[in-house]
This record gives C-alpha cells, sequence and structure tokens, in this order.
C-alpha cells in the first residue's frame, strides 16, 4: 500500500491519480467508467495470468511547485512508463494525470503535440541528439517545431547552452562531444522550450561516476535559477539524496513509499525500501532533531545547535563539547540534548542489519 509520509502543503503542479499501465491485448477489457471492481492486488494477480503486464498499478503522488521528485525502483518495477504515461508518450490505461488540474489523458492529439512542445521538457539516458546537426541546432530543434522566427530560436538557444556551460561549442557536431557535454546538449535543448514540468529519465547513468557528479551539481544550479517542477527517474540512492525533495519507491509496477530521502531513510516501510537506503550514510542524512534525549541536569552551559544540523556536522560539534548540546526547534525552544553517548546509540539502532531483497 502506498504511504505518503510527508505532509506539504505546497501547490501542486503534477498529479498522477490511479494510474494504471496495462501491456497486452486488451487492457481495455478490465476498466469500465466507473473503474474496476476488485481490489488492486487480485486485479493486477488476474491481469498477469491472463497474459497482460500491469507495468503501473493504480499510482498516484503529487508533484509540487518547484519541487525536484524522484522515482526509484529495481528494474522493471514501472519507473519509465510512469513517466511516459505522465508526458502521454505511451497512454495510461487508466487513472488520471493533471497538469495544472487538467486530466492530460482527456486531451487530443493536437492538444497534446501542443502542451509537449510548450510545457514539458524531457531528457533521456541516451541523449537522443540528431548526429548531424550542430550543437546549436540540436538546442534549437523544438524552438523550430514551435514555430520561433530564426532570431528568436538563436536567442533563446545561445542562453541555454550558455546556461549549460557550453558556449563557445555550438558549432560542435554532438560526435566530436564527450558524454557529459553530449548531455549538457540534451539538458540544454529540453529548456530552451522553456518548459513547465521537466521530465529526467535517467539523465546521468551513462556517465562516469567522476562526470555524473559534475553534472548533477550543474542540474541543481540549473534548478535554483529555474525552479522548475521535476520527475527525476534514478537508480541510485545517493544520487536521489542529492537531488531529491521527496520520492517515490516503486515495485512491481506499485509505489511503496512517497516521502523525503531522509524519512525513507529513517522509516522505511518494508524491507525492499530499507535495502535501497542501506548504503547511505546515516549521519549525512540524520538530523540532530531526531536524535535528541531529554535533558538531565543544568544545560545552561551547554552550546546550542539547530535540530536540523546534520549529525556528520554535530559529531564535530560534539568533538568539542564533549558534555553534550542544546538542539533547537524551528521555533529555537529546546527540543533536548544530544550527548556523545546518546548518539551512539541513536546510529547503533538505526544500523542494525537490515534483511536483503529478492526481487
Ligand atoms: N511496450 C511494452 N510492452 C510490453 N511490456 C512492456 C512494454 N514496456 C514496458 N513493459 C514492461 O513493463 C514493466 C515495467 O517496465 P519499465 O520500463 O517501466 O520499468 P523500469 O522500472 O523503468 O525499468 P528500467 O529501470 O530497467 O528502465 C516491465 O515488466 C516491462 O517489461
Amino acid at each position: 500500500m502506498e504511504q505518503d509520509t510527508t505532509d506539504s502543503p505546497r501547490a501542486v503542479k503534477l498529479s498522477c491519480r490511479n494510474l494504471w499501465k496495462v501491456y497486452g491485448a486488451n487492457p481495455e477489457y478490465y476498466f469500465d467508467a466507473a473503474g474496476y471492481q476488485i481490489d488492486t492486488e487480485n486485479l493486477a494477480k488476474r491481469m498477469r495470468s491472463e497474459a497482460h503486464i500491469p507495468a503501473a498499478i493504480d499510482v498516484s503522488f503529487d508533484v509540487h511547485v518547484g519541487e525536484i521528485f524522484v522515482i526509484m525502483g529495481l528494474s522493471g518495477s514501472g519507473k519509465s512508463t510512469v513517466v511516459r504515461c505522465l508526458s502521454r508518450l505511451v497512454d495510461a490505461s487508466y487513472g488520471q494525470v493533471l497538469l495544472d488540474g487538467e486530466n492530460l489523458l482527456d486531451k487530443s492529439d493536437k492538444e497534446l503535440i501542443d502542451i509537449r512542445r510548450h510545457k514539458m521538457g524531457m531528457v533521456f539516458q541516451n541523449f537522443g541528439l540528431l548526429p548531424h546537426l550542430t550543437v546549436l541546432e540540436n538546442v534549437a530543434f523544438p524552438l523550430r517545431l514551435q514555430g520561433l522566427s530564426q532570431a528568436e530560436q538563436r536567442e533563446r538557444a545561445e542562453r541555454v547552452i550558455n546556461l549549460v556551460d557550453l558556449t563557445g561549442r555550438e558549432d560542435a557536431f554532438p560526435g566530436q562531444l564527450s558524454g557529459g557535454q553530449q548531455q549538457r546538449v540534451g539538458i540544454a535543448r529540453s529548456l530552451a522550450v522553456e518548459p513547465d514540468v521537466w521530465f529526467l529519465d535517467e539523465p546521468f547513468s551513462a556517465l562516469d561516476p567522476l562526470i555524473r557528479r559534475q553534472m548533477q551539481d550543474e542540474f541543481l544550479r540549473i534548478q535554483q535559477v529555474l525552479h522548475k517542477s521535476i520527475v527525476f527517474i534514478t537508480h541510485d540512492f545517493l544520487e536521489a539524496l542529492r537531488i531529491a525533495d521527496r520520492m517515490a519507491i516503486m515495485r512491481d509496477g506499485k509505489v511503496v513509499q512517497i516521502g523525503t530521502p531522509e524519512d525513507l531513510i529513517l522509516n522505511p516501510v518494508d524491507d525492499y525500501v530499507a535495502q535501497f537506503t542501506s548504503e547511505v550514510p546515516r549521519i549525512r542524512v540524520l538530523r540532530a532533531k531526531a536524535c535528541v534525549v531529554p535533558a538531565e541536569g543544568d544545560t545552561s552551559a551547554m552550546v546550542h545547535v539547530s535540530g536540523d544540523l546534520v549529525v556528520e556536522a554535530l559529531i564535530s560539534e560534539l568533538s568539542h563539547n564533549p558534555s553534550g548540546v542544546v538542539v533547537d526547534g524551528a521555533d529555537g525552544q529546546p527540543l533536548g540534548v544530544v550527548t556523545p553517548v546518546s548518539l551512539i546509540k541513536t546510529l547503533a539502532a538505526l544500523d542494525a542489519p537490515q534483511p536483503s531483497v529478492s526481487a
């Protein structure tokens, strides 16, 4: 059962409601105007037994304005299917995809082309550049489809090429660029249309680790400037941890948990989620407020730290203040204290061994 462990009041940009994508000869058979009559689990089971593949099963989540929403899951869990349904590159079998409150599944092909050209940006793992066009021409390509004048195409393309730090390479062909540079062109091209929502399907996974990290930094820098509403697929929890505001974990077509990376690490709903987060150093995620114990005795001489301080930095504070620190909440009121011993106990409890996932 999907669980959203966050409670964010931010405005919703894109909403996915009870979305199903079923591959097979006759997916419509399972749904009527009133929806479906049997429970989700049994319906998916029945589809599988009747030579259909339920690739997305009753998927629901919201992407807030300006948010980076990450989807993770093992191979075949349905991540790409969901994102393709959101952009209607494939048609969902059932459910709703609301962009600014309007259901994309009700739109005509013509309306959709327009929405995709003006409101959506997409970046894929294999870059998808046109080899016979230069960097400038590749980036300007969607603007040509929009019917912008040559001058406007050039002005906008140059602006986004500058944004991804490729100024000076406008006349190069994709084959003359490194993988990282090619993906920068892909990013620039998807941003040229000034999209409202931005879909990125494992955009950095073909890059080697060092370049990948640089591209993540670049991506975060661009997002700080542009504040797009983003759906980002990755296999890599450390990547998710760096970039996600919130994330969904998928398994066998279903969303099993939605939350901040910190929520997922600290409160995984099951072993599958716990397994994804097991490689993450807890001290980079855990915050002081999650480690407090009640104060005993006089704390007036103790240093105060913010409840949002990550434990990595808290350890450094404790090395200078071995009797402990007072941890304050967002309102400035003390939540409790952390001592070296209480912190070791908290971390030891979190690092208890997790059972492995087989899927
Ligand atoms: N065109 C298709 N026809 C039939 N089955 C499909 C089709 N596309 C995807 N599937 C199936 O749907 C399921 C979900 O696939 P999907 O590509 O969405 O997974 P994924 O989580 O994105 O995987 P990966 O991480 O390997 O890209 C898989 O079982 C896949 O075989």
